[in-house]
């Protein structure tokens, strides 16, 4: 079965605010989705719904294929080094080959470091290196590329490239540019309330 995830007419509301309604959005297989927008304007809070972790003030939100979120919450624990943590993980997702993560991102010299010291750009990279061990078929990516400096953001843009280009689908909100393959832009302004 091939991927594909939609979300119908979702209304998004925080606190006594509507934030955005009326968006639509269709992906299949190989599709890429830049969420854009300024800070408050509800990229976050998007990515949550279509991620299941936020229930939407109206719409609906379907999908075929696991999906892997990606956000400021790097969910390893903090005592563990790097390398016991993504270890976790990897057993539990069934990793057959989690060198590839660890090249890409160049994450090897950090693997006796543990979690609570990586830095921010450091964080991100393990938990992308966590996304692409997982092997799930649709990545949401809440500002992937925060704290990133100029080679893990390349690295990272290639890494989204690579899923869509094998069938993979990438939502990602981020304020700052990014290079997407083919990416479907949504300002997430044109929708606000
Ligand atoms: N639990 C909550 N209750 C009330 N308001 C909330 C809640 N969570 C977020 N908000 C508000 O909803 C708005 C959208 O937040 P969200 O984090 O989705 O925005 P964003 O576009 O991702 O912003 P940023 O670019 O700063 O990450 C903000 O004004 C925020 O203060």
């Amino acid at each position: 079965m091939q991927a594909q995830l939609a979300a119908k007419d979702i209304a998004c509301r925080r606190g006594d605010r509507l934030l955005f309604s009326g968006l639509s959005l269709q992906c299949a297989a190989g599709d890429a989705v830049h969420i854009a927008g300024a800070n408050g304007v509800g990229k976050s809070s998007l990515i949550r719904i279509l991620a299941g972790l936020l229930r939407p003030y109206l719409g609906e939100v379907s999908h075929d294929g696991a999906m892997g979120l990606v956000d400021e919450r790097l969910a390893m624990d903090e005592n563990h080094t790097l390398r016991d943590a993504l270890a976790f993980w990897e057993r539990l997702d069934g990793c057959g080959d989690p060198g590839r993560a660890l090249e890409v991102l160049q994450l090897d010299p950090l693997m006796d470091v543990p979690v609570r010291f990586l830095s921010t750009g450091q964080r991100k990279r393990a938990a992308m290196a966590r996304l692409l061990n997982a092997a799930q078929p649709i990545w949401l990516l809440d500002e992937p590329l925060n704290g990133l400096d100029d080679q893990a953001r390349k690295s990272v843009e290639a890494l989204v490239a690579l899923h869509c280009g094998g069938g993979g689908i990438a939502v990602v909100a981020s304020h700052q540019p990014m290079a997407l393959p083919r990416a479907r832009m949504i300002a997430l302004a044109d929708y606000a309330k």
